[in-house]
């Protein structure tokens, strides 16, 4: 059987509290971690109604640039594995994560389904990694479907948010980083109105391609987004 989804901590007047304290106390953490941050297209999240936001994912640091840009009215989907995680566990329980089980593709689909189905009464966004485990490698991994199958399903559109890579100050093998800036780009949304599950995979590549030519130029590497594909 699947997880119970609710949106109730985000839904709720003391959780957007909750969600704001959070956030405040997270971003000052990057002057201690000597990190800037320089966000552009911040307009792109002030579409209409609910969407799925997708966003490369290269290690716990994305944490600190996601509470640069996280909408209130958004939730995001963890591995369930985050849930047993102590009082870490239950923060972002409190802020609205809904979990799934990596390991049961049914389980999953399942989840994602009634996220569908709830996120468009509920008035809610839905951050989803699309490459389904962080990646530090400054590129992309080939991305999972469940997040365009959500877009599609709930006929709402796709925001992509691309991290510069962090490559240059990180390295995740010995969890040691220097100073440095990440640029952050929210792209404009794309529409889903219309679309099938047949099309899926077609829209998860277009996104796929975008958010990788974009990585390459907020890293500094353009000429690699045209020589592969
Ligand atoms: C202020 C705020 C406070 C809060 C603090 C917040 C901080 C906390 C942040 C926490 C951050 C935490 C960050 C994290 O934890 S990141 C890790 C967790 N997140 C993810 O894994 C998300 C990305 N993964 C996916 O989308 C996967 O596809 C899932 C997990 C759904 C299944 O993966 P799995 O590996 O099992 O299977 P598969 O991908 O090979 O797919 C198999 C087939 O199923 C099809 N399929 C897939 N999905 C659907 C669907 N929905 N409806 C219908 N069909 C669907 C698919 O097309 C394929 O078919 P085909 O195409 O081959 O024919
Ligand atoms: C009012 C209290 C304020 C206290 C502030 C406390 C700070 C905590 C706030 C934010 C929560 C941070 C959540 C950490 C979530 C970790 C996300 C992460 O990086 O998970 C890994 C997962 O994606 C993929 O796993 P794998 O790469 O497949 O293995």
């Amino acid at each position: 059987m699947a997880d119970p989804v609710t949106f109730l901590p985000c839904c709720s007047l003391t959780a957007l509290f909750f969600c704001r304290i959070i956030k405040t106390v997270v971003k000052t953490f990057k002057y201690f971690f000597g990190l800037r941050f320089e966000v552009k297209g911040l307009e792109n999240f002030k579409v209409e109604g609910p969407a799925i936001i997708v966003s490369n994912h290269q290690s716990i640091l994305d944490m600190m640039g996601l509470m640069e840009v996280l909408p209130d009215d958004c939730v995001q989907v963890g591995k369930k594995e985050l849930m047993y995680t102590g009082s870490v566990g239950l923060i972002i329980y409190l802020g609205g994560v809904i979990f799934i089980n990596r390991k049961s593709t049914t389980s999953a689909k399942m989840v994602m389904a009634e996220v569908a189905k709830t996120m468009t009464t509920e008035n809610v966004k839905v951050w989803v990694y699309p490459e389904g485990t962080r990646n530090c490698t400054g590129d992309l991994l080939p991305f999972k479907k469940g997040a365009f199958h959500l877009a599609v399903q709930a006929q709402v559109p796709v925001i992509p948010v691309v991290y510069s890579s962090f490559t240059t100050f990180y390295n995740p093998k010995k969890n040691l980083f220097t100073s440095g800036k990440i640029k952050v780009e929210v792209l404009p949304p794309i529409e889903t109105k219309g679309l099938t599950s047949d099309d899926v995979s077609d829209l998860t590549d277009r996104c796929f391609r975008t958010m990788r030519e974009t990585l390459f130029r907020l890293s500094g590497r353009p000429s690699e987004a045209k020589d592969s594909s």
